[in-house]
């Protein structure tokens, strides 16, 4: 059912959970550099393991009397390849974790955006930017820390315990007794981090979504005067955040202070133990010394295995948040092409056709048994009160959502029988916002078209819609940015949006309110290009305005999430009762009247 739209698994159109395993793509395509990358660190560590051994030997030296230049480059040259070794391991370990996190990135982006509306909007937009953020920070740290530094630290120290053994296995045992409670008690703190750092990103998330939401409101919070109380909400929310990592921190410092204890006590063991035995004649001066620099060397890679488990913890708990996007199921442009399904319209269908179709967001229906028609060709005009369910009609036919019972036809398709990609390439819409991208004019007016547009007929389409003149007073004209310090008013953003409508040459247009904040002169200018597209094509308009529902082919008439009546402005007029007051309402203007229609005074 579903094609990948790239090589790149980024459509999870199943629904299926999909596991990101974090090993697999670091390592995929890379193997030599990661063969040498490991040399590098495996150089590293028989470095620092050789040192203090290095280190025992000059002091041999000293005492026989000989040979020290030799040992002293010896140990010059193991400190300094260990440390080139050290640093080239970690800037191309780094490099590949970077490449991870863009491809890590890429995904997401491209994951969020094929969501489907209700999805994404569940899910929140800080929230999902917050994987870019934060989440994939944390899931860079395994990759720095994963495949090779906490091997090699586990390398290193097994290495060192091996030598300490073989120096002294008495004082080995001693050392590791001491040492025992301390990797225990720091065992258990590192497991329980998990569950920590899982509650800290999703309070980060929440409190990102709830910033982005706040940003976005920023007019009406500024009008109300309420950055206060919004700023206060917002605070508590970053308190919470503070409290859960606070948690955390207290765990994390429990770290390096239980390790360097149990190095502490393990040193006064060894000092009592390889005395001792100094005392006894079983040990030689130099090799506990080399023992003791063995014991120093211990506690590093012993903190650097536990502090790197943690991190990994924070990385594991960003994982399973990019795996909990992943799973969110993708709209999939092609979703629905099944088998042989149709693809081209049928003769003579309607645009569009409702039947018996019940819809509901949560658990009450916004539509119930809804039938209508929209004709193949001509201008039709939905009406009803507010909140009768226009909008949702059209976020229907665009399958934004799909229905919980009954049938949408498109162009005498089921709606869900197009590919998803070829039923929106049918339709133009323009939404209830006129929402624009914040992008220059020309890729507003573009957006989605593979072929360039030529400038003429770009300004044609302006010019229809009374907009050209406005657009090449702004400094870069066409390529002037739109959002930032020139941004449009409300209708000129509308007329934009139905410019871009009008560029399209979808069979089916649908216009949400296109009218709602234009004057009379680009009313006019609206009802003149509507007519136009409408002499070969359907346009389906929510309209409040009666010019536009006077002028209307065919009229659909919504209340209440039903379709109380459809067909002709006069015969509508004689009968429907409910038309009849929305068109006196409107076009008397009275306020009795109006409010009579607007809260339904005579049905
Ligand atoms: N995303 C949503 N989630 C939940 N409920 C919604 C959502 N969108 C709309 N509704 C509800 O569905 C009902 C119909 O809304 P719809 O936007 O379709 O009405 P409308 O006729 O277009 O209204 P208006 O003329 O005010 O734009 C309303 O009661 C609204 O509260």
């Amino acid at each position: 059912m579903s094609a990948p739209v790239t090589d790149k698994p980024v459509l999870n159109t199943e629904g299926a959970p999909e596991r990101l395993f974090i090993l697999r793509e670091i390592f995929r395509g890379r193997r030599l550099l990661l063969a040498g990358i490991l040399g590098l660190s495996l150089i590293a560590t028989a470095a620092t393991l050789v040192l203090p051994w290095t280190v025992g030997k000059l002091l041999q030296a000293i005492q026989l009397g000989g040979g020290l230049a030799e040992w002293t480059w010896l140990m010059v040259a193991v400190g300094l390849g260990s440390a080139i070794a050290n640093a080239l391991a970690t800037y191309l370990l780094s490099r590949i974790g970077h490449q991870m996190v863009w491809r890590l990135r890429e995904r997401s982006m491209r994951h969020s955006i094929g969501l489907g509306l209700r999805t994404a909007r569940q899910e929140g937009t800080g929230n999902l930017a917050t994987r870019l953020t934060a989440d994939a920070a944390a899931l860079k740290s395994i990759v720095d820390i994963g495949p090779i530094q906490l091997p090699m630290s586990l390398v290193t120290l097994v290495g060192t315990m091996v030598i300490m053994g073989v120096l002294d296995w008495v004082l080995l045992v001693i050392t590791l007794a001491a040492f025992l409670v301390a990797v225990g008690v720091v065992a258990v703190v590192v497991i329980a981090l998990r569950r920590k750092y899982v509650a800290i990103q999703n309070q980060v998330g929440s409190l990102t979504e709830h910033f982005v939401a706040t940003m976005e409101a920023l007019t009406v919070i500024k009008a109300c005067r309420a950055e206060r109380t919004v700023s206060a909400e917002l605070a508590g929310r970053a308190e919470r955040v503070a409290r859960c990592e606070i948690g955390a921190s207290a765990m994390e410092a429990l770290i390096v202070p239980v390790i360097n204890l149990g190095q502490q006590i393990a040193l006064v063991a060894v000092i009592l133990g390889g005395g001792a035995r100094i005392a006894g004649g079983d040990l030689e001066l130099s090799t506990f010394v080399a023992f003791l620099l063995y014991l120093f060397q211990l506690t590093a890679p012993l903190m650097m295995a536990m502090s790197g488990m943690s991190t990994i913890q924070a990385g594991l708990a960003a994982r399973k948040r990019f795996e909990d996007l992943f799973a969110l199921p993708a709209e999939g442009l092609d979703a629905g092409a099944a088998g042989d399904a149709p693809r081209l319209p049928v003769a003579g269908a309607p645009a569009v056709r409702f039947e018996k179709v019940r819809f509901a967001y949560g658990e009450e229906p916004v539509l119930n048994q809804v039938d209508l028609t929209v004709p193949a060709t001509g201008l039709t005009a939905m009406v009803g009160l507010s909140g009768s369910g226009k909008s949702t009609v059209l976020g229907l036919v665009e399958r934004f959502m799909d229905p919980q019972e009954g049938r949408v036809e498109v162009f005498g398709h089921g709606a869900d029988q197009w590919p998803l990609a070829d039923l929106r390439g049918r339709l133009a819409y323009v939404d209830q916002g006129a929402t624009l991208l914040r992008d220059t004019v020309r890729n507003n007016l573009t957006i989605g078209r593979e072929i360039p547009v030529a400038d003429e007929d770009l300004l044609r389409a302006l010019r229809d819609v009374g907009l050209e003149e406005e657009i090449t007073r702004l400094p870069d004209g066409l390529d002037t940015v739109l959002g930032g310090n020139h941004d449009l008013s409300g209708g000129q953003r509308q007329r934009l949006a139905l410019a871009r409508a009008s560029l399209s040459d979808a069979p089916l247009v649908l216009l949400d309110e296109p009218s709602s904040q234009l004057d009379t002169l680009n009313e006019l200018r609206l009802r003149r290009l509507v007519d136009e597209i409408g002499r070969d094509r359907a346009v389906l308009v929510v309209a409040h305005r009666i010019s536009t529902v006077r002028h209307a082919d065919h009229v659909i008439v919504m209340d209440g999430g039903q379709v109380t009546a459809e067909g002709r402005h006069d015969d509508l007029m004689r009968t429907s009762p409910m038309y009849a007051e929305l068109v006196h309402g409107q076009a008397l203007g009275t306020p009795e009247k109006t409010t009579a229609a607007l809260t339904g005074g005579d049905r």
